[in-house]
């Protein structure tokens, strides 16, 4: 079938909906050459143009003409009688102009598009006459979002931008990244995925769920995009420290892919987030009629080693090698088995053990610059033995046993780990799940949190339990008596999960401790200082070391690119930071701060042979900026 196209006038291939599978529609255009094919296996329509098939970026026209097809009056798409009996084909193409490029949020720019823009494609009329640059749009976004009072609304404001205009987005979330962060990100990101269900309007990233087994090659390809980079996926089985949201824990791998993009500089386009849904064990989705996930108790055991099978051999089947996989939320009686079972064969990476890990180490560097010794001087308890406290804990008795030339197990002794029954202790090895056995040091058995405080006489205290209010008065006063600068993380998200607020760990330290948050709190004003708490939140570093892997065409993670990416970050700590008490810098440079890491990644990529991109580039941190996305509108022919 081949058709040929007269002029550029309309937005779409109308009048081939009765094409099949096989055939291919040939559409000549002036100029240039245009051809549009029916790929026959992944069923999407691609355009080549000049007949090389590329990505087009800028939009085009087409508009096919065929006297045997019906007329601009016939009701081609039959939604005059749309009956059951009668099926239609839901054409579209990559190509956007006039109203559906208004529509299309990777092009769209609306009031931006100048006058030559608007008589090129087609939407002269279908917006009001001004023209406006895209700063004058974000100061207007901006004053828009700040009208609303509720945090899930200025949520839902930015995911509305999301899914009209995606460079603005973008450009708002960078130029406004501290205010913007708690709103896309932890805490509301929280609220929004409790609520999803009830707040859904259009679906993003890609749902897989148990009903799809033997079919997720043929979803993936589902995706609009080919040219994926980074994925994101959860099974929604603990999400933040708010437990099982099941499939509305959605809001995550599109939270932190966002971040990936406005912190780390990758394309958006190269970025897939994914739910696999095996079914919820929280009562209160299920029982909720706006639950959008399967309404059913997860899988376990074989059933769901076989489904996360079949989706991790068709990412790479779909993707390549070089895809990076970031695990996210996973409960961590599969976080651990995931990231060691694909770790070989994968670039997978999990940002709840090895993202905050990484973060962590950096804030600790820093903090030693304030309280003096090296980690080996230090003794470190944890509240919470799971992802995030044991994934900390094992790079911190690295990097101490880098530092000193100790074995591994004599450093681990210097961190210890309280979990839901107490501190971990050799006598309760027999029970203790894996990931807890290396921590079950000599010691005689202590039920609660402020006895191990009492016992261990630790320097830094660090919160990654989920476990809101944990870190009492009487845990952070008895910290400050054994510690003159007590060290106090209180990792765990969103707010209303943290170990302690700000205001808290201020008051009853009197103003002596080093404190940072998993979720940020606002300055708090103590004995006529202010105090500028940090935030220690693996965004920090997943976006940077994502694009450090990237560029360097990483093959598999390693530990080492950990420490590497914890060292860039504490660089960025300035002595005036410093001063202020702040271990993090602020995240207003952090596009600055992701490139550093990504140079610092990609360097030691290279350094262990682990890279697929030859030859190195002389000024990684140069590299890294060049390769990054930048918001600003692009013009279009
Ligand atoms: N700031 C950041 O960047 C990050 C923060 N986090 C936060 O850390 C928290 C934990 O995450 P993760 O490690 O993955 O979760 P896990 O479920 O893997 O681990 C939680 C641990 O906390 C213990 N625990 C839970 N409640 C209590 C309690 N009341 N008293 C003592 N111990 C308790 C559990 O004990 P048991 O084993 O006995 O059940 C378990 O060891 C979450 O809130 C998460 O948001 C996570 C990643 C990054
Ligand atoms: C920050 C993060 O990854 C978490 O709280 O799970
Ligand atoms: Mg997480």
């Amino acid at each position: 079938m081949s058709l040929t196209a007269s002029s550029f006038t309309n937005n779409s291939l109308s009048g081939v909906s009765r094409m099949t599978q096989s055939q291919s529609l040939t559409v000549s255009v002036h100029p240039p050459m245009v051809v549009a094919m029916m790929n026959k296996n992944t069923r999407h329509v691609s355009i080549s143009v000049d007949s090389a098939v590329k990505e087009v970026n800028a939009p085009m026209a087409v508009e096919v003409v065929d006297p045997k097809l019906p007329t601009a009056v016939d009701d081609v798409y039959s939604e005059d009688t749309p009956t059951d009996e009668q099926f239609v084909t839901p054409w579209s193409v990559s190509v956007a102009s006039g109203y559906s490029l208004l529509r299309n949020p990777h092009h769209n720019k609306g009031l931006a598009f100048n006058d030559k823009e608007r008589d090129a494609h087609y939407i002269r009329g279908l917006l009001p006459p001004v023209v406006v640059n895209q700063d004058l749009q974000v100061k207007k976004m901006m004053a828009n979002i700040r009208q609303y009072v509720v945090p899930l609304q200025k949520y839902q404001a930015m995911m509305d931008l999301q899914e009209k205009n995606e460079r603005l987005f973008y450009k708002l979330l960078i130029d406004n990244v501290e205010e913007l962060l708690p709103i896309v990100y932890t805490p509301t990101v929280g609220e929004a995925c409790q609520k999803y269900g009830s707040i859904f309007k259009q679906p993003q990233g890609l749902f897989i769920s148990l009903n799809d087994k033997g079919r997720i090659l043929e979803i993936l390809k589902n995706w609009p995009e080919k040219d994926i980079q980074v994925i994101v996926v959860t099974d929604g089985e603990r999400i933040l420290g708010l437990g099982d949201l099941g499939c509305q824990g959605m809001g995550i791998p599109v939270g932190k892919l966002s971040l990936y993009t406005a912190l780390g500089g990758i394309r958006p386009s190269a970025c897939l987030p994914i739910t696999i849904d095996v079914g919820t064990n929280n009562e209160k989705m299920l029982n909720d009629e706006f639950y959008i996930g399967l309404r059913q108790k997860r899988a376990n055991g074989q059933e769901y080693a076989e489904l996360m099978n079949e989706f991790m051999s068709a990412v790479k089947q779909n993707y390549g090698e070089k895809v990076l996989v970031q695990f996210e939320d996973f409960a961590n009686h599969n976080a651990f088995d995931l990231l060691a079972k694909y770790s070989a064969t994968h670039l997978v990476f999990n940002d709840d053990i090895q993202g905050t890990a990484s973060v962590v180490l950096a804030g600790l560097i820093s903090a030693l610059k304030l309280v003096g010794g090296s980690l080996a001087d230090h003794t470190f308890l944890f509240l919470g033995a799971g992802e995030a406290g044991t994934g900390i804990a094992e790079l911190i008795a690295l990097e101490m046993s880098k530092q000193t030339q100790f074995p591994l197990e004599e450093t681990r002794k210097k961190v210890w780990l309280v979990d839901s029954k107490g501190l971990i202790v050799r006598s309760r090895l027999d029970s203790l799940q894996h990931f807890k056995k290396p921590w079950a040091h000599e010691h005689e058995p202590v039920n609660g949190l402020l006895d191990a405080v009492k016992a261990i006489k630790p320097t830094v205290l660090i919160g990654s339990s989920g476990a809101g209010q944990t870190f009492t008065k009487e845990v952070i006063e008895t910290m400050s008596s054994l510690n003159k600068t007590p060290i106090i993380l209180a990792l765990s998200n969103p707010t209303s999960q943290s170990e302690c607020t700000a205001e808290q760990a201020y008051k009853w330290s009197e103003g002596r401790a080093i404190f940072a948050s998993g979720s940020p709190f606002a300055p708090v004003d103590f004995n006529g200082k202010v105090y500028v708490s940090g935030q220690s939140n693996n965004a920090y570093i997943f976006p940077g070391l994502g694009l450090g892997l990237i560029i360097s065409g990483a093959i598999h993670v390693h530990d080492d690119m950990l420490l590497a990416a914890s060292e860039a970050l504490a660089e960025q700590v300035t002595q005036e930071h410093l001063d202020n008490g702040l271990i993090y810098p602020p995240f207003t440079n952090i596009r600055k701060i992701s490139a550093h890491i990504a140079a610092k990644v990609a360097s030691k990529v290279y350094e262990l042979g682990l890279a697929s991109r030859i030859p190195q580039p002389e000024n990684l941190v140069a590299y890294a900026e060049s390769c990054m996305y930048s918001p600003s509108y692009r013009n279009y022919r």
